[in-house]
């Protein structure tokens, strides 16, 4: 991974000792980012699992948005097929698929509505299931019973939004037959100087960033199989800084394409936002047709896709400097595990360390209790 921070970087002691303190006093949850986490199943019990061709993944916000991430950021890997029901849609396509074999539902609480919702309209008799949940008894240990469903549990230290290395995100990464092991890279990152010094600066810049009025932080992604990714990301960051009337919005924006309707914006706009460049760079290499190319185009001759594509990335960062726009930028160089892991653990660590420094609690959720409230009223 090639990360380049933001130009005008400002440091700060305070980040650099809160994050020497998060390394000597780890949340329990940093177990589940380490090679040597013990899962709440075996290898032995998930491999007969491992032949289901046709799984169906049921869960809302931090149980699915990670495992989602995985299988869109490494499709061209996976042989399976995965179908992800992570919203309430009567008129998905999902809804006609009679092919499925393995279902896996996964809430922490066993008892989020959307969730209970989609697998009593789902699961049909002839279909396997596993179920990820809390140990207490709840709407799902309750099913898991009837269904006669194989039960992991989701250890109740470890929230919806920061499980995706633990068995919310690797049992299903163990299904899409990918290496678990090679996620896991916290160990190697704190050893490594360079991470250390680009998260810390990283959190600094963005808390001079926030104080001075910039509270929307968009992701201008070029690489369009990294969305999920930043679909868990905006959850990671909305979810855990959105409090006391601090927090910043994450906006995801599909690029090059935003180029041709929310570029201008960013460019003349308010001057109220800062940016992330993503890019993968390692895809297939799909090329112009030389004998269609006219005359008046031959610089596109034996140019591929990505090129183009990654040229337009670099011409907008110049764009950008040139309009001292903020901005920080990821080149991914390889499309596995591992830098998946990588990203997945500096954005975890910015979050929690953007939290302390804001003086928020990044662990809780406390209003969007309110919504289930009403919604019950409602419904009951
Ligand atoms: O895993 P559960 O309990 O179904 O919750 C799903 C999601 O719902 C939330 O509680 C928000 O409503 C998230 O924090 C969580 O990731």
């Amino acid at each position: 991974m090639i990360f380049k921070n933001f130009l005008n970087i400002k440091k700060s002691k305070t980040v650099k000792k809160d994050f020497l303190r998060l390394l000597k006093d780890q949340p329990i949850l940093f177990e589940t980012l380490k090679p040597t986490y013990k899962y709440s199943y075996s290898k032995k019990i998930i491999k007969k699992y491992k032949k289901f061709s046709n799984l169906r993944i049921i869960g809302m916000g931090g149980s699915v948005l990670g495992s989602e991430a995985i299988y869109n950021f490494l499709k061209p890997k996976i042989k399976k097929k995965i179908t992800f029901v992570s919203n309430l849609n009567s008129n998905a396509d999902y809804f006609d698929n009679k092919n499925i074999n393995l279902n896996l539902i996964i809430s922490k609480s066993g008892n989020t509505l959307e969730t209970i919702a989609n697998a009593n309209t789902l699961i049909d008799k002839k279909e396997k299931n596993i179920i990820v949940t809390d140990a207490k008894n709840s709407y799902l240990t309750n099913l898991a019973s009837k269904l006669k469903a194989e039960i992991f549990e989701h250890k109740n230290y470890v929230g919806g939004r920061y499980s995706v290395l633990s068995e919310v995100g690797m049992l299903p990464a163990e299904l899409m037959n990918l290496n678990e092991r090679k996620f896991k890279q916290f160990n190697n990152l704190i050893k490594n100087k360079n991470f250390i010094n680009n998260l810390v600066n990283n959190v600094s810049t963005t808390l001079s960033l926030i104080k001075s009025g910039k509270q929307t932080s968009i992701i201008l992604n070029y690489d369009e199989q990294s969305e999920n990714l930043f679909k868990w990301y905006q959850q990671l960051i909305a979810e855990s800084l959105g409090k006391k009337s601090l927090g910043l919005l994450p906006v995801v924006s599909s690029m090059p394409k935003d180029n041709h309707s929310l570029m201008q914006l960013y460019l003349d706009g308010p001057n109220k936002y800062f940016y992330t460049f993503f890019n993968v760079l390692e895809n297939r290499n799909i090329k112009i047709k030389n004998d269609g190319v006219l005359n008046t185009h031959k610089f596109l001759k034996n140019l591929s896709i990505e090129k183009i594509k990654q040229s337009q990335m670099i011409a907008t960062e110049k764009v950008f400097i040139s309009k001292k726009i903020p901005f920080r930028s990821f080149r991914i160089l390889k499309r596995n595990e591992q830098s998946l892991g990588e990203l997945f653990c500096f954005f975890i660590l910015e979050t929690i360390l953007l939290g302390r420094a804001l003086n928020v609690n990044p662990f809780d959720q406390p209003s969007v209790e309110l919504i289930k409230i009403e919604t019950k009223k409602i419904l009951i």
